[in-house]
């Protein structure tokens, strides 16, 4: 089969796919929760006292004590068995953005060969996958290279299906024999640990007495591409990148905005509801989902959930969309920027903090106490945002990521914190000293009337800013859709722990002045906002005025790539921040340097690799074919006395050459090894490797404009994005 007919093929299987068949519809009652090991079905499964020491534990994360562990194991794998289970796995989080697991029976055979069950509680609480071929970024070269897997009693255990079988999963840890964190829970629950103990602090400086454990909440918002899966097996940009690293616009993108919320096609909601069906059996709160702005782009948000929680679940979604997906014919994309030229695909965190006392502390309340400690915590963001700023840059850098960056509703990479005009006003009138605080206890202005009044949009959205107040959480645009959404929230709640406990010590020295809450904090936050309001911007951070203005007058970074910013990891001031609040010990923080620096290496490495056998493989092959049937053509018209004119064939011939010129220079760009360190590594795949690729894609998009359009190998834009 030629080339071509391989293409056409594709849309001819696409279009002659039959319809999904209608599956039996279970009502939500039935199927919510029916595969989690939640407190309720321990509850059932368990004696009095074996589920009120696991209830602790569930809830405060302490251990168990032997006895009651193998209690809880028998009771486990006695419903796993119920819901079909014949194997377990601990489910955990290496550095890389994946799911790991490894299955174990329940299965064991005694001397005679009789097959027994047995999950014991020492099994439950402690694995030990053989880790030696995840990523540890040098943590391994001082430490043996076996790993251990831990169990997180916090997020509870469940089934995973397949038509064959089912499987108990288990929420865990992964860490090396010496403790160190080798994956994307350990911080998180540590940075989890630390916002509380500072938060904790504020809030009893602010006179609360009863303090239940706070947590930071997480709502990510996942957006994804679906694409046949006949054509996109016929790119193998999409299948081993995941993005495309050739094509020409189509005629027609997003211009019309007629996607965007548009009636979703009947075979994308099939896949959704099934989706989400999935999802609710696992207790995951599915919530929203909708067609987003390009072409063949969607996205699904659920309910906030408990951080931790909601880390588990997002990776579960993702997980979920690619296997049922692979089930209804499609691939789904979950890159940042799988098209050119089209809006790219982000994970938006959405964050808050708070607890079962105190409520939601990023949520304008009713009362002035309330909004007093609302001021705090905003405060504390806005700290956060302007000191770590980098930090939030360097947690969202990957390849793929920088691509999506500062365009089509994506936000720039100086970080900036959104307020809205309503709370910018408030806080710019206590940076100015313009609130009235009487010290006589009388009449107390801290902007406190515009706040209970405050309306839950405050202002206008702004697709443009990466760090946005959205009336009563904070939408931590910049996240990427292929991101787990572990390492941002550690990046927030470690930045809020370490503002807050600053707050802590400057309250401390103005109540032991004599002054009232309201006058400490006021005092504390106009010298927070003197210093740090600088990194409240609400205009347009896609101008060239913002990013010269917020370099030059305000002292912001930009740090466009991740070569500029993965280096961040390595500065003494992050260092500093996640070792004084214990998130992450200077050795972990640094493996984290050299595993995200090698996937930025590897991942533009492999696209470049792709680039240059595509190139020289299938798309100059195909330029080559054609130009030589016109030239044929051509010669044999001018023997007949007439003449075609030639302008088109010289297009084809100049591009293909200097395609091919490229990819040489590319070749050879991408045999050096002799950087300096890692850093220099970086700067050329950003500086040289990429700039490469880009050239020859633009050769190569010429070719496809002027290659005829039945001998064209690649399935085009049109068809990825159109036909479903
Ligand atoms: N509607 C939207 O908010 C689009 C967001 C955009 N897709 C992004 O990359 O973040």
């Amino acid at each position: 089969m030629t080339a071509n007919e391989v293409r056409s093929q594709a849309i001819t299987e696409v279009l002659n796919r039959p319809a999904a068949g209608t599956e039996e519809i279970t009502p939500l009652c039935d199927t919510w929760a029916t595969d989690v090991f939640n407190l309720a079905k321990m509850e059932e499964a368990l004696s009095k006292n074996a589920f009120k020491a696991v209830k602790k534990t569930v809830q405060t994360g302490e251990p168990l004590d032997p006895a009651t562990a193998d209690i809880v194991a028998a009771a486990m794998k006695d419903w796993a068995m119920s819901k079909g289970a014949k194997f377990f796995s601990h489910v955990f989080f290496p550095l890389t953005n994946i799911t790991a697991e490894k299955h174990d029976g329940f299965i064991i055979t005694n001397g005679d060969g009789h097959a027994i069950t047995e999950f014991t509680g020492s099994l439950l609480i402690k694995g030990e996958p053989d880790g030696s071929s995840f990523p540890n970024g040098s943590l391994r070269m001082t430490n043996a290279a076996r790993g251990y897997t831990a169990w997180d009693p916090t997020s509870p255990a469940y089934i995973k299906r397949t038509a064959n079988g089912a499987t108990l999963m288990i929420p865990s840890v992964f860490m090396s024999w010496t403790g160190e964190s080798l994956d994307k829970k350990i911080p998180l629950l540590r940075s989890n640990a630390a916002m509380d103990a500072a938060a904790r602090r504020v809030l009893t400086l602010m006179g609360e007495t009863d303090i239940a454990p706070l947590n930071a909440s997480c709502g990510p918002e996942q957006e994804y591409f679906l694409v046949d899966e006949h054509l996109a097996t016929r790119r193998p940009d999409l299948l081993l990148a995941g993005r495309t690293l050739f094509g020409a616009p189509p005629a027609k993108g997003q211009e019309f905005d007629d996607h965007y919320f548009g009636a979703i096609p009947e075979r994308v909601q099939n896949f959704m509801q099934d989706v989400e069906d999935k999802l609710y059996r696992l207790g995951i709160p599915a919530k929203t989902h909708h067609n987003e702005v390009a072409p063949g782009q969607f996205e699904i948000a659920p309910y906030h959930e408990t951080a931790n929680i909601a880390a588990d679940h997002q990776q579960i979604v993702m997980t979920t969309l690619k296997a049922t997906a692979a089930e209804h014919g499609f691939l789904c994309l979950l890159h940042e920027k799988p098209f050119a030229g089209l809006n790219g695909s982000g994970k938006h965190v959405n964050w808050s903090v708070g607890n079962e006392t105190q409520g939601n502390l990023l949520d304008p309340g009713t009362s002035p106490e309330h909004n007093l400690n609302f001021l705090l915590f905003c405060g504390a963001v806005i700290r956060g945002v302007h000191k770590f700023g980098p930090l939030l840059r360097a947690v969202i850098a990957t390849a793929s990521n920088d691509h999506r960056l500062g365009a089509n509703e994506a936000p720039p990479a100086i970080l900036s914190v959104y307020l809205g005009d309503q709370l910018e006003a408030v806080f710019e009138n206590i940076k100015n000293g313009k609130i009235s605080v009487s010290s006589d206890g009388g009449e107390m202005d801290l902007g406190l009337s515009q706040i209970l009044n405050f309306k839950r949009d405050p202002g206008d959205r702004n697709r443009t800013s990466p760090f946005a107040f959205t009336g009563n959480r904070f939408e931590f645009r910049a996240v990427g859709s292929s991101q787990s959404v572990s390492g941002p929230l550690v990046a927030m709640n470690t930045m809020l722990a370490e503002s807050l406990n600053w707050i802590a010590d400057q309250l401390e020295v103005q109540l032991g002045q004599g002054k009232t809450h309201a006058e400490a904090v006021a005092v504390v936050l106009k010298e927070l906002m003197e210093v740090h309001g600088s990194a409240v911007f609400g205009g347009d951070g896609y101008s060239s005025e913002w990013h010269e203005a917020a370099v030059a007058e305000r002292g912001l970074r930009n740090l466009p790539t991740s070569a500029d910013a993965l280096p961040v990891f390595t500065e003494p001031d992050v260092v500093e921040l996640f070792e004084s609040t214990g998130v992450l010990s200077a050795v972990e923080l640094n493996s984290r340097y050299e595993v995200y620096s090698e996937q930025y290496i590897n991942s533009i490495a492999v696209e470049a690799k792709l680039v240059i056998d595509l190139a020289k493989t299938v798309i100059y092959p195909a330029a080559l074919k054609y130009a030589s049937e016109l030239a044929t053509t051509f010669t044999a018209v001018e023997s007949l006395g007439a003449s075609f004119d030639a302008t088109q064939v010289k297009v084809i011939a100049e591009n293909a050459n200097l395609l091919l010129a490229t990819v040489g220079e590319l070749s050879a760009e991408l045999e050096r090894h002799d950087f300096a360190d890692t850093k220099a590594h970086m700067e050329h795949c950003a500086t040289v490797i990429r700039p490469l690729m880009e050239k020859a894609r633009g050769y190569a998009d010429t070719l496809e404009t002027e290659v005829d359009d039945a001998a064209w190998p690649l399935p085009k834009y049109r068809e990825l994005l159109f036909i479903k």
